[in-house]
């Protein structure tokens, strides 16, 4: 497998394909990766170690190279292969705009050191929620295997959340969502706990025009299948202590 992005149709720039209805900045890539990429992926994903899941009340996910712990990723081996190559590299030789760096020049670390892996069957989501501090304010998101809906909420004045979404972002399977800035800082994202996304079309989803195939929701609904996705983030702080023990670690 080819794995590096010359042989492969990526935008010439993330400015391209960032979603102009969202505040400041979400990018969507719909064809990042290629069928036989999310094969590839998936397989290694579904194969992993049992171990490496974890197992939620509705859902399970796997985080590479393992959980942080008081914000700090304490165990500094390197991302395997297989969630290295294509995704990375493919990640890092994107610019902003033309002539310039990649989302993850100015991160500590250059390029994200951390994936956290969820798999959503049909009816499972994830609670409204911000990603925090212990992260760059970069999340790249490669969705494998069925679409859905991310929601985008807004905190009340109060505090509070308000329970409607104000905009949808549609992911389709091998796409990468990119999120930072005040989207990432200022708002909630989620997933309804859903069999069906309804009510899609031009005028709810914010990404429509970059989809790849807006035909397939040309009557208003997704059913979903299982979903995988991989989200990438350099996590801020990384343990010395791990640095030192990261080599005698076995890789798994
Ligand atoms: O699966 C997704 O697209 C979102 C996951 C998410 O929000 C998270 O892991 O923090
Ligand atoms: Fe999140």
């Amino acid at each position: 497998m080819d794995s590096s992005s010359a042989s492969f149709h990526l935008p010439t720039s993330l400015e391209v394909c960032r979603i102009r209805s969202l505040p400041a900045s979400a990018y969507y890539i719909a064809n990042f990766i290629s069928e036989e990429e999310e094969e590839i992926i998936s397989r290694k994903v579904e194969t992993a170690p049992k171990a490496r899941w974890r197992q939620l009340t509705h859902r399970r996910l796997q985080t590479w190279p393992s959980d942080l712990v008081k914000d700090t990723l304490v165990d500094a081996r390197p991302l395997p292969d297989w969630l290295e190559e294509p995704i990375v590299s493919r990640i890092l030789s994107i610019p902003l705009s033309d002539g310039q760096k990649n989302i993850f020049a100015s991160s500590p670390h250059g390029r994200p050191n951390h994936v956290l892996i969820n798999e959503y069957p049909p009816n499972t989501g994830i609670m409204p929620h911000k990603d925090g501090s212990a992260y760059y304010p970069v999340v790249c998101t490669v969705s494998l295997g069925s679409s859905l809906c991310l929601n985008l909420y807004k905190s009340k004045e109060d505090g509070a959340l308000d329970p409607n979404p104000v905009w949808r972002i549609l992911q389709e399977p091998r796409s990468l969502l990119i999120t930072t800035a005040d989207l990432y800082s200022d708002y909630l994202h989620g997933i309804d706990p859903i069999s069906t996304d309804v009510d899609i079309s031009e005028q709810t989803i914010a990404n429509w025009g970059l989809l790849r195939s807006p035909y397939l929701f040309q009557h208003g609904v997704n059913q979903r299948q299982t979903r995988i996705s991989l989200t990438y983030r350099d996590v801020l702080k990384v343990s010395k202590l791990g640095n030192k023990l990261g080599p005698i670690f076995k890789r798994s």
